[in-house]
Parts: structure tokens; C-alpha cells; sequence
């Protein structure tokens, strides 16, 4: 069988990817020119490389198109439905991190925690006459945190592909669902993350399709043993 390992094509992920694969003793080849999408790790046969976006290497991760990928955990999360049943997190790679947060108005003094949050999203249709409005790209894990978690019902996600930090002052949303790492597109925009209000802490993971073909296959350990030696 065949292994292919999806690795970013492009974004701020490419070339800390290729780098972890080097250290491993796995050094990673574009085959033909540097645009190409398909690769191979030098030396060794049977395995394939495909460049694929961060986002495109989760969903296929999930769909069992590729046996291992690496990207953020966030869009692991965010993308697959119960992950953890259909992928491992075989290794965490100590670059890509990002925190996805919940923030609100610096203006809104009284709101410290999600507990706050729930009271001003309980109030929030007699007060304003319509839900609280939440802007992010993460349908999934803000549902999770908001319902699941915290018991938050009454709220109404506002789908957000870009400049979400912007969406409060604009008037889009009331409050965010974003990433975070050194935190100042937050403060420029005058908003705040909640005390208890980050979702996750996400880096950049090897990750594993869980397939059943790998469980008599001594290159799926090896390659994974030879990745964690170097993070
Ligand atoms: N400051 C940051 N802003 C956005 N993403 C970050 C940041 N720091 C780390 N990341 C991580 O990088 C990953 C997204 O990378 P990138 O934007 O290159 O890929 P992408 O979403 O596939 O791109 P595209 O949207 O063009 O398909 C996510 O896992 C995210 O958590
Ligand atoms: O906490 P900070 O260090 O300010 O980083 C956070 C910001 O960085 C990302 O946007 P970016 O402009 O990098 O691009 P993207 O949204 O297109 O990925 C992200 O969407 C946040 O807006």
C-alpha cells in the first residue's frame, strides 16, 4: 500500500511542515518543478507527498483520502465531527500555534467569564429585541463551547470568512469566535478574550488517519517515532 502524507502547499505552515520532515530524516522532494502538487520523501519508495491547504489537509484527513497530514489542530476540530474517532493526533509540532478565543467589547465591563456571557445572551432579546450575535469562521467549535460546554442557547452565529475582529465595531456581530496568537488584532480592535473563554490551544499536529489497514503496518509506528523524536 501506498502512504501519502498531505503537508501544506502554501501559508505560514509550509515550511515549518517540511522542516520537522527533514529533521525526521525524512526529507520531502517536489516532483518535477517547486509549483507541483505531488511529491515524495527522498529515499524512501511507497510513499507520496500531496501539497494541500491547511484547511483541504483536515477534510481529507477526515475523508481517509490521505493516511497522514500535517495541520492545525483547530481546523481538525473545526472540520471533523467526533476527530478524535477518526484521526490521532500522532505528534505536536511546536510551530503554527494559535489560541481560538472568545471575545467581547472591551466596553462591556461587566463581562468577565462565559458565565457572564450566558447572562447577557439570556436577557439579550428583551433587552435588544433580537439574539446575541456571535461572528467567527468556527461553526463548530463555537457550538460545542457555547451549548455543550456552557450551557449557552440563545445566541446566533454570524458566518465570518475574514476581518471577524472587525465585526462588533461594524456592527456585524456582537461579539467573536477568532484565533489568537500575539493577541494584538485583538487589542487593536478593542476586544477582549473572557477569562475562561479559550476553546482550544492549537499548534500545528502530525496527524493520523485511523484506518484499519495500518494496524499491521510497521512504517505507520516508524514514521510516526521518527517525527516525535524531533519535537
Ligand atoms: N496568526 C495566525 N493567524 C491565522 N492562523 C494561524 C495563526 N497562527 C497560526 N495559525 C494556524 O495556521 C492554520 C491556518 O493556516 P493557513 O492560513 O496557512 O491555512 P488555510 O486556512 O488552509 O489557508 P486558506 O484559508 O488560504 O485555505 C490554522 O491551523 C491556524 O490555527
Ligand atoms: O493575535 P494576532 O497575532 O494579531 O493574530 C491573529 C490574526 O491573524 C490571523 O489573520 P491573518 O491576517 O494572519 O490572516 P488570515 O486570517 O487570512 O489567516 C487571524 O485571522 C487573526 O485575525
Amino acid at each position: 500500500m501506498t502512504l501519502t502524507i498531505a503537508l501544506p502547499s502554501k501559508g505560514r505552515m509550509k515550511e515549518d511542515a517540511t522542516a520537522v520532515f527533514e529533521r525526521a530524516g525524512l526529507p520531502v522532494s517536489a516532483i518535477g518543478n517547486d509549483r507541483s502538487y505531488r511529491g515524495r520523501i527522498e529515499g524512501v519508495d511507497g510513499v507520496e507527498v500531496a501539497f494541500l491547504s491547511a484547511s483541504e489537509i483536515a477534510r481529507e484527513l477526515g475523508a481517509g483520502a490521505v493516511d497522514f497530514g500535517v495541520t492545525g489542530e483547530d481546523l481538525v476540530r473545526e472540520s471533523l465531527p467526533r476527530a478524535d474517532e477518526r484521526v490521532e493526533i500522532a505528534a505536536r509540532l511546536g510551530f503554527g500555534h494559535a489560541d481560538v478565543v472568545v471575545a467581547v467589547p472591551d466596553i462591556w465591563k461587566d463581562v468577565d467569564t462565559m458565565a457572564d456571557l450566558g447572562d447577557v445572551a439570556a436577557d439579550f432579546r428583551a433587552r435588544h429585541g433580537r439574539r446575541l450575535t456571535i461572528a467567527t469562521k468556527y461553526w463548530r467549535l463555537t457550538q460545542n463551547f457555547f451549548s455543550t460546554r456552557h450551557g449557552i442557547q440563545l445566541y446566533r452565529i454570524v458566518e465570518s470568512l475574514g476581518a471577524t475582529e472587525g465585526a462588533p465595531a461594524s456592527g456585524a456581530a456582537d461579539i467573536i469566535v477568532d484565533i489568537t496568537s500575539t493577541g494584538s488584532t485583538l487589542t487593536a480592535n478593542h476586544l477582549r478574550i473572557l477569562s475562561d473563554g479559550v476553546i482550544l490551544r492549537s499548534e500545528a499536529c502530525l496527524v493520523r488517519a485511523r484506518k484499519p489497514a495500518h494496524g499491521d503496518d510497521p512504517r505507520i509506528e516508524a514514521l510516526m517515532a521518527a517525527v516525535r523524536a524531533v519535537c
